[in-house]
């Protein structure tokens, strides 16, 4: 295990801004932590990152943080030094850890090459595409050898393509140096994909750890699912009418979109009220038993008043 959490609490003029956050981060894992605005998710940044003290709880690192392995704070917006060159922008961590020359150009030079920047080294910031600044800042993170590293809103600013890139690349990085990573954030597309365990904090709680399906479909409570997405609450008297098997004494079904799935059936107990396309699925409107499901589908040839026959894909429910 490389950090412990336990217990941390913080106030702000009296405020509580977190409280009672634990858990457990092991080596070489990437935790995303998400949550609405003003949940609490930077200040526990912080606080892992030293730069806060919590009043209560300890933090057990398995490591100290030293020149050698620090931990590393990257901070929104991989804002580069314009009048730095991409080697120097890299190269700024280890001579402020004052890391001899030799050692400096040689760690350099393998970052510029496993980040396919070998021919714009001595290019300046400005001069870079958007995709090229963020591998220059995450090369300048990943040069000083991290121990774990703390990324707050690593995909902020970016559009949708070069969000999912720099995550996949965020990710295969921390992989391949097996670098301990969390990561505060607000794009939870991102954050679904490329972590291993996913934390949900709100209002300076973490109601829920797990992996991102596990999170995902099998929310805790109705704020973590709402807040992850839409979700389709099917209460006991509308079970008779979906194919599924249910647990004696379920008395609702939390169902995500994409747990159910739909088959053409003239006597099927619902109809499909509206299709919405959203580019690789489309949204499905079902009125069944009076009240209405969302189901996403793959364009499937189902149109406004069809009638249809609904399944529950059991492994993806889950239960209240
Ligand atoms: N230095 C500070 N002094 C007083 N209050 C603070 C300070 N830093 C943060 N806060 C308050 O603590 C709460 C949590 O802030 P924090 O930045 O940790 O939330 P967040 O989840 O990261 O929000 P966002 O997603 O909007 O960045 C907010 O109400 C904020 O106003």
């Amino acid at each position: 295990m490389d950090l412990q959490l336990r217990g941390i609490s913080k106030q702000y003029n009296g405020k509580p801004v977190l409280q009672d956050v634990s858990f457990d981060v092991a080596k070489g894992e990437f935790v995303a932590l998400v949550g609405p605005s003003g949940a609490g998710k930077t200040t526990l940044l912080k606080v892992i990152a030293g730069l806060e003290d919590p009043d209560g709880g300890e933090i057990h690192c398995s490591f100290a943080s030293s020149k050698e392995r620090p931990i590393i704070l990257v901070f929104q917006d991989f804002l580069l030094f314009p009048t730095m060159t991409v080697f120097e922008n890299i190269a700024f961590g280890l001579r402020a850890r004052k890391f001899p020359k030799t050692v400096i150009r040689e760690r350099v030079e393998h970052m510029l090459h496993y980040f396919q920047l070998e021919n714009r080294a001595n290019a300046y910031p400005a001069q870079l595409s958007g995709g090229q600044q963020q591998r220059v800042a995450i090369a300048r993170g990943m040069v000083v050898n991290p121990a774990v590293m703390l990324l707050d809103e690593p995909f902020a600013n970016l559009d949708r393509s070069l969000r999912l890139e720099t995550a996949g690349f965020i990710r295969r990085t921390q992989q391949e140096f097996g670098i301990t990573t969390i990561a505060v954030t607000h794009d939870l597309d991102e954050a679904l994909a490329v972590s291993d365990s996913m934390g949900v904090l709100m209002k300076g709680r973490l109601e829920q750890m797990g992996t991102p399906k596990e999170v995902y479909f099998f929310p805790k409570n109705q704020q973590v699912a709402r807040f992850l997405g839409p979700m389709n609450t099917i209460p006991a008297d509308m079970f008779h009418l979906l194919d599924m098997d249910v647990a004696p004494g379920t008395r609702e079904l939390l169902v995500r979109p994409e747990a159910l799935d739909l088959a053409a059936d003239p006597d099927g107990p619902g109809t499909i009220r509206e299709v919405r396309f959203s580019g690789h699925y489309q949204a499905c409107v079902v009125a069944v038993g009076g009240r209405e499901l969302v189901i996403y589908q793959k364009p499937n040839g189902l149109r406004t008043g069809h009638r249809v026959r609904i399944r529950v894909n059991a492994d993806l429910g889950t239960r209240e």
